[in-house]
């Protein structure tokens, strides 16, 4: 087997809970123009001016809710999922040289580096695998155009595949089925079970992003593994920024609508996320929690991400294994 370095690559954190830290993560994310579509000159007007200036201090106080000691959750479940993955090469390929990365989209430690050191390293053949179950162009293109930049700059390009998306992968869909089957073997089972995904606008969807219907497809792969009927289960999208419509429903007024309508136990996942961040510690743990509890609700129990856990571990040996064994690579 050829020397093989494998890149795993999520969204990015600020590298610290300060304000200042916030501000250069949001820039940086917020200017990708996969992320936001708004004619430049309005946008760079709206980002410097309101969203840099008010949102960063806010977000800052957020992150600091659930900084883990001095670092990022998603950094630090990242970094232990990798090296879990790592540890698994090491014992089913004794004999080969893997490299694995952890690289961020935005922030450090990032894909250009992670690429050279791989290089530097001797791998012949590179492995991209985005952490983002559903594709979206808003993340998913988004990592692939940083991949294109620096091979576009570099005359002798390694052989390198990536893998677009895994919503309906059948490990995905049974690691996720059993974190919601012992998180109901150790805290009872509520009424309902409310799948909630990150949301993109609604008009990156009418104009081609496949990723509401990939999210519709593990939700609904999902209920199915675990038996529930349509009336057991309920999809949202949150986290959405600015004014302008995004995927409905919402899910901090699906949680309201529930509490007001007489829902009193409620389990919560988040399927889109592979790891623990802001978006489902504060977003949903913390905030659609209080919401759920201050309309009625009685138990609003967030089922955590896969994060390092061994059936994600395992998923992800998966999803390399056919470019690790030069098997004819056939992704979705
Ligand atoms: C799971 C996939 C994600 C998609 C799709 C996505 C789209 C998307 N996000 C924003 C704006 C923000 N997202 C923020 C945080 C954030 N987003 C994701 C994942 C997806 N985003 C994660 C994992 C995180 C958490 C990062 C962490 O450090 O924990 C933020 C920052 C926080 C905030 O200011 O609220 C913003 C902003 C847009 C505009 C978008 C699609 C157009
Ligand atoms: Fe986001
Ligand atoms: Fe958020």
């Amino acid at each position: 087997m050829k020397a093989a370095g494998i890149v795993f690559i999520n969204l990015g954190t600020p590298d610290s809970p300060s304000t200042a830290s916030v501000r250069k993560f949001l820039r940086e994310f917020l200017s990708d123009r996969r992320v936001v579509e708004v004619p430049r000159a309005i946008w760079v007007l709206i980002l410097y001016l309101i969203i840099l200036p008010f949102r960063s201090p806010r977000v800052a106080r957020n992150y600091k809710q659930v900084w883990m000691n001095n670092i990022s959750p998603l950094r630090f479940f990242s970094q232990r999922l990798v090296d879990g993955v790592a540890a698994k090469f090491a014992e089913h390929y004794p004999d080969a040289k893997i490299h694995t990365r952890l690289a961020m989209s935005y922030g450090d430690p990032n894909i250009s580096a992670a690429i050279d050191e791989l290089l530097a390293a001797g791998c012949e053949r590179l492995f991209f695998l985005p952490l983002y179950p559903q594709y979206s162009a808003t993340t998913t293109a988004a990592v692939h155009d940083q991949i294109c930049k620096v091979f576009a700059a570099r005359r002798d390009i390694p052989q390198w595949a990536w893998l677009k998306s895994y919503y309906d992968h059948p490990d995905y869909i049974a690691a996720l089925a059993s974190s919601v089957q012992q998180h109901w073997s150790e805290n009872g089972r509520g009424e309902l079970l409310l799948m909630s995904f990150h949301g993109i606008p609604k008009r990156n969807v009418e104009l081609g992003d496949p990723y509401q219907s990939h999210c519709e497809k593990t939700a609904e792969a999902l209920a199915g593994e675990l038996g529930l009927n349509k009336s057991e289960w309920v999809l949202s999208y949150q986290s959405r920024l600015g004014k302008a419509e995004w995927l409905q429903p919402y899910t901090d007024k699906t949680v309201i609508g529930l509490a007001e309508k007489g829902t009193k136990t409620l389990d919560v996942i988040c399927p889109a996320f592979a790891v623990e961040c802001l978006e489902t510690l504060e977003e949903i743990d913390g905030e659609a929690h209080e919401f759920f509890i201050e309309k009625g609700g009685e138990a609003f129990r967030y089922i955590p991400c896969l994060n390092d856990e061994e059936s994600h571990q395992n998923l992800m040996f998966s999803l390399c294994r056919p470019f690790l064994e030069e098997k004819n690579v056939n992704f979705r």
